[in-house]
């Protein structure tokens, strides 16, 4: 057996020890609301049992009634605005019937909201946005609050979706809960020729026609977005902690072998149901170490380094920016997608997908093998992170199968997938930033090497839009470090502000050293500019970025980690501090004010739950 690498063994260790008390009082929770005896339902009284009953078909009925059958709890994302969450529409029906086949009863438990950023991106609903992951957690809670199921099916796949589902799940973890994806959009328009096409549009080379043409050409139908986003981080992140089946993330919809894996993991959840598994028992530190190795092996979306942590503390576990940070230097970079590279996640696939990149990172040690995983719930065999080396086919009846990896394995594109011993870099693609102004992360694998080092003279904006207009006035046509303030969780809800890639680009393109710095978040799709995001304490919490003026000599250096702000501390100290303007009534940010007075710092999480198993 591999030896673990001594960091990831180190970092897994500090995290258990550091979380040993919120940890043991996270399992004693899930051990006392684990059923006493056959089924979770038994423990209502008759009233309680009918209501849940009610509505089943006569089969269904009695199964749970009579034949003591598992009901597993479908929560679902379901709804036509997420072209990644369309095709969930039919789940329900086809996840009943292979529930019904395992012997198991399906009931959608209830529906979770789900917003896509690509259509708020730079309007206000994107102000909502990073708090609908934890109205999701929430509704989640809601949907398993019934306390009937035996087991649950969560269905999601995009930004938020995810991180709040499993946030939600891991507070119903004395149950087995596995993730259903639903797979990838075929490549259309590639996202290099997308992202051009916006900077020919912000130069004003094309008209509005030509733009939405190109971006009709690569959002063409149903499935998760192509380029390698937050989106497709949180498939890679599920399966690499097990809780998705091998090679499941990236089949495309509504194939075959999707609907066969779609029946697999609902077969392998009763099974689950049925040996009183649990998702307690499977999901430890070593989990989140894998989720943070692949994030890093990838060089993923930074919104995970905003989710990871948030999804660690609801499993009572402390994960900090620098354990992501000292992973980082020992994870090579393995993949190339956009906005990596030029590949997207179809051709990550075709090159070898999950399945090399996790055998490698086990044959590196970088990965813990002995992680519980919803495979082995069906299997009699426990296998760990080791049947994910497999990839999944039909076989001769038509259902999944994974035969045993070929032994000399290797990848089919080394422009888009590399073996560990020659990685497109020996480190991780996430860096934290440290300097005057607080903490912040930079996504280095998405920037050239010439241009992740930026001293130029800071201009500052309080709202993304003003940076547009100055852009569209001209007047940006100098080395610049942009400084966007006032977007942190407390001021606006953490907007994404990916609306400035085309322009900040289409400046780097002109000759100029352009680096962005705020306490607002960069899309998962973002990329090119050196961009220091999540900076705390954000303006709204006494951040220094508040005291940030025009004119102000500011160095970005993204392979040192560092910001530099050369304005002397006396002057700093003589200078007010910028208020935030406050959030805009309408679109509903008004019903969000509480979740802004309310939410932690972006480095733990940038969320609403605070402490969920007491004190350190
Ligand atoms: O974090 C992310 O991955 C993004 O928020 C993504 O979910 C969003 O859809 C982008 O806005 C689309 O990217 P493009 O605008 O580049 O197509």
């Amino acid at each position: 057996m591999t030896q673990l690498h001594p960091v990831v063994a180190q970092v897994t260790e500090s995290i258990r020890q550091r979380s040993a008390a919120t940890r043991a009082r996270y399992l004693e929770a899930m051990d006392r609301a684990r059923p006493q005896g056959s089924r979770a339902r038994r423990k209502y009284a008759a009233p309680n049992q009918a209501h849940a009953l009610a509505a089943a078909p006569k089969d269904d009925k009695h199964h749970l009634q009579v034949l003591s059958s598992p009901a597993v709890g479908i929560v679902t994302a379901y709804n036509d605005m997420l072209s990644a969450h369309q095709p969930y529409g039919d789940y329900p029906a086809r996840l009943k019937a292979a529930l019904r086949q395992a012997g198991a009863v399906g009931q959608v438990a209830g529906g979770v909201p789900a917003m896509c950023d690509g259509i708020t991106q730079g309007y206000p609903g994107m102000e909502l946005s990073l708090f609908s992951r934890d109205v999701i957690a929430m509704a989640a809670a809601v949907a398993l609050s019934h306390g009937t199921f035996d087991a649950a099916l969560c269905l999601g796949v995009c930004d938020k979706i995810v991180p709040g589902l499993l946030i939600g799940a891991l507070r119903f973890a004395h149950l087995p809960i596995a993730f259903v994806p639903a797979g990838p959009m075929p490549s259309g328009l590639s996202n290099a020729q997308k992202a051009a096409a916006r900077v020919r549009f912000a130069n004003g080379e094309i008209d509005e026609a030509a733009i939405l043409d190109s971006e009709l050409e690569a959002y063409h139908s149903a499935g998760t977005c192509t380029f390698y986003g937050t989106a497709n981080t949180n498939q890679l992140l599920m399966e690499v902690m097990g809780l998705h089946l091998p090679g499941a993330s990236f089949e495309p919809p509504d194939t075959a072998l999707r609907h066969a894996l779609t029946r697999e993991v609902a077969r392998r959840t009763a099974a689950g149901a049925l040996r009183g598994r649990s998702m307690a028992e499977m999901f430890s530190e070593r989990t989140v170490v894998n989720a943070v190795v692949a994030l890093l092996a990838t060089g993923g979306s930074t919104n995970h380094t905003l989710h990871v942590p948030a999804i660690a503390a609801a499993a009572g576990l402390s994960l900090t920016w620098e354990d992501m940070d000292t992973l980082s230097a020992v994870v090579p970079l393995l993949t190339r997608m956009y906005p990596n590279g030029q590949a997207d996640v179809n051709h990550f696939r075709a090159a070898g997908g999950t399945a090399f990149l996790i055998g490698q990172l086990l044959d590196a040690g970088l990965l813990h093998g002995d992680i519980g995983t919803v495979f082995d719930w069906g299997a009699d065999q426990p296998e760990g992170l080791e049947a994910y080396r497999r990839r999944p086919r039909l076989d001769a009846q038509g259902e999944v199968e994974w035969p045993a990896p070929e032994a000399e394995a290797s990848s089919r594109d080394l422009a888009v997938l590399r073996p560990a011993a020659e990685p497109f870099s020996p480190d991780g693609g996430l860096r934290v930033i440290t300097g005057p102004l607080g903490r912040a992360v930079i996504k280095i694998s998405a920037v050239a090497p010439e241009h992740r080092k930026v001293r130029a003279q800071a201009r500052v904006f309080e709202d993304q839009l003003d940076l547009l207009a100055a852009f569209n006035a001209g007047e940006l046509e100098r080395d610049l470090v942009a400084v966007v303030r006032g977007q942190g969780p407390r001021a606006r809800g953490m907007p994404e502000l990916h609306k400035l890639t085309a322009p900040l680009k289409a400046l780097q393109q002109r000759g100029f050293a352009v680096a962005l710095v705020t306490d607002g978040r960069m899309s998962g799709a973002s990329g090119s500019v050196p961009a220091a995001i999540h900076l705390t304490p954000e303006a709204a919490d006494g951040g220094l970025i508040a005291k940030i003026r025009d004119g102000d000599w500011l160095e970005l250096d993204g392979d040192a980690g560092t910001l530099a702000w050369d304005t002397e501390v006396e002057v700093r100290a003589g200078r007010d501090e910028v208020a935030p303007e406050p959030s805009a009534q309408g679109y509903g940010r008004e019903l969000f004010a509480r979740f802004r007075a309310g939410v932690g710092p972006a480095d733990r999480g940038a969320s609403i739950f605070a402490d969920l198993d007491g004190p350190a």
